[in-house]
């Protein structure tokens, strides 16, 4: 399992791969609009920041723009980049001609039979949007369990994202997903645990280490 950083605010990925246990940064078209920079420098920027993978998803609609897309991002991110490809007609059909040069992923997937074909089309990682599945559908956590079933034993590995909680985060790797996506705020709340905080308040208060 590998967690990301779900953000493309470059202040967020720097503390973030300072961390030391976060293996790459997510993006998409909303969270790069947030950046103060465009999305070009925003992208090279992280892509100097981060050491492992980073997402870039396509925003064309037809088969040609999508290759050009793709190219492009390829040439400006270079070896780190995994393509976000939306989960549409057009998208699968860019994903078989790119995934055996490029390593991609399918987003948006709403339908385990979408999974299906990300697996057949050659996808390193089928995304499952956690709590917008939830919102829309009804259950979110039984789109990543039916996912994980049917991508079972082949080279694609689930990866989850729209996670707005620690709580959620768990539940959503007990339901199967390989990977998760995180925004800066639920990778910082899952370190920190009251119990935890006054546990060692506890010690420290009572005995000594070698130092204090
Ligand atoms: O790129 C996918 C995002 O993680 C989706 O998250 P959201 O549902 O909070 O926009």
């Amino acid at each position: 399992m590998v967690l990301y950083l779900d953000s493309a605010i470059v202040t967020e990925a720097r503390v973030a791969s300072k961390f030391g246990w976060i293996s790459g940064v997510t993006t998409n078209p909303t969270l790069l609009v947030k950046s103060d920079l465009s999305p070009e420098a925003t992208l090279k920027e992280l892509s100097e920041i981060v050491s492992g993978e980073l997402y870039y998803q396509l925003t064309a609609t037809n088969f040609d723009d999508m290759m050009a897309e793709a190219k492009a991002a390829s040439k400006l991110i270079g070896h780190q980049i995994v393509l976000k490809i939306p989960a549409t007609a057009t998208g699968f059909q860019a994903l078989s001609h790119l995934s055996g040069e490029i390593n991609c992923s399918v987003t948006g997937i709403y339908h385990p039979a979408q999974a299906v074909v990300a697996v057949e089309a050659g996808a390193k990682y089928a995304l499952a949007y956690v709590n917008r599945a939830t919102r829309l559908l009804g259950d979110g956590l039984k789109l990543v369990r039916e996912m994980a079933e049917v991508v079972q034993g082949s080279g694609t590995e689930i990866l989850a994202a729209s996670i707005k909680s620690p709580d959620e985060a768990v539940a959503t790797l007990l339901a199967g997903a390989n990977h998760l996506t995180l925004p800066f705020s639920v990778l910082q709340a899952m370190t920190t645990q009251e119990l935890s905080e006054q546990t060692f308040k506890e010690f420290n208060e009572k005995g000594r280490g070698i130092m204090y």
